[in-house]
């Protein structure tokens, strides 16, 4: 994992608890400390990053963190940030949603058919999982920028299972939802301006917002293209030695192929080394762990399937 110097991307994911968070602060000082100008940064909502490496990376903004040999930075995402920006983006008129935008024009026809397309939905409410998408892709436009294009090694320390599914499949639905609100733009434009001709109205939609919509939609198409892009990215699926992780992990795996993200690794994290002196608690948890490992097979064969 630390040979060459091309850039690489590894997302750390797995069930609640099981050590995301500490495996994605332990792949980043390995990475930093063999040579890699490394990023870690935390896209889930409840942050522990700064618990892992014992200092304040809370911000939103990139921190150095002491201690390896090459740079290691470390960013605790903001989604809240993330959720106005896509609010912003997709106001028509001046903070009122589009449904109130198009009633007040005499549109209310096209708001019906708006309700349809359930982008009111989209606009006022948006999916679990958005905030995170957005981080992840204003996290690429600063990996791009002239500032920040050192780093080798990027890792992602992801929210729990569910969140994450529904973030990778996000940018896809994210795509096609904002190419219908482009489209509907199109058709309010054209509409307003044969309004307007006739009332004199004024309203608009303001041109930049199209333009926010339209770059917004091309960073959720780089999103889901770094997602699937096997040159350059690896999702890691931590587990640990219980029958429920390993299913879920198991199920993790299935839906990872599915969206067609390159999954080959899994951290088997907790596993207790061969101890004499165990207590009552401990010696049951090695008996499951001995247990789950041999009778499922080896545990990476059976997530990996
Ligand atoms: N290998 C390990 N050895 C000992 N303790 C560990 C190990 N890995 C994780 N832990 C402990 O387990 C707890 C959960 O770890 P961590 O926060 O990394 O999990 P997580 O999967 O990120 O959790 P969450 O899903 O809540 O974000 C922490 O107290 C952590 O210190």
């Amino acid at each position: 994992m630390v040979s060459g110097t091309k850039r690489k991307y590894y997302m750390l994911g797995g069930k609640g608890g099981v050590g995301k968070t500490s495996c994605a602060a332990s792949l980043a000082v390995k990475f930093a400390n063999n040579g890699h100008p490394t990023l870690v940064v935390s896209t889930d909502p409840a942050h522990s990053l700064s618990d892992s490496f014992a200092q304040d990376l809370t911000g939103g903004t990139l921190v150095p963190v002491e201690g390896p040999y090459s740079p290691l930075f470390a960013l605790e995402l903001n989604p809240e940030k993330a959720k106005e920006e896509f609010r912003s983006a997709t106001q028509i008129s001046g903070g009122s949603g589009i449904k109130d935008f198009m009633d007040g024009m005499g549109l209310g026809v096209l708001a019906e058919q708006l309700g349809e397309l359930k982008l009111g939905e989209l606009l006022d409410t948006p999916p679990p999982g958005l905030d995170e998408a957005i981080a992840i892709s204003k996290v690429m436009q600063f990996l791009d920028s002239q500032e920040y294009n050192m780093f080798t090694r990027v890792v992602f320390d992801t929210a729990p299972t569910g969140h994450t599914l529904r973030l990778l499949s996000l940018p896809d639905f994210l795509d096609k939802s904002i190419g219908k609100i482009l489209k509907l733009r199109q058709k309010i434009a054209s509409a307003t301006s044969a309004i307007k001709s006739v009332f004199g109205q004024e309203g608009t939609p303001k041109p930049d917002a199209a333009d926010k919509l339209e770059r917004l939609r091309e960073r959720m198409i780089k999103v889901r293209e770094l997602f699937r892009d096997t040159t350059s990215t690896e999702f890691i699926i931590v587990t640990i030695p219980t029958v429920m992780a390993i299913s879920e992990s198991s199920r993790l795996c299935a839906s990872l192929k599915k969206e067609d993200v390159p999954v080959k690794r899994l951290i088997a994290n907790q596993v207790l080394p061969p101890s004499t002196s165990d207590c009552k608690f401990c010696a049951m948890k090695r008996k499951c762990a001995s247990v789950v490992s041999s009778c499922n097979r080896h545990v990476k064969e059976l997530v990996l399937q």
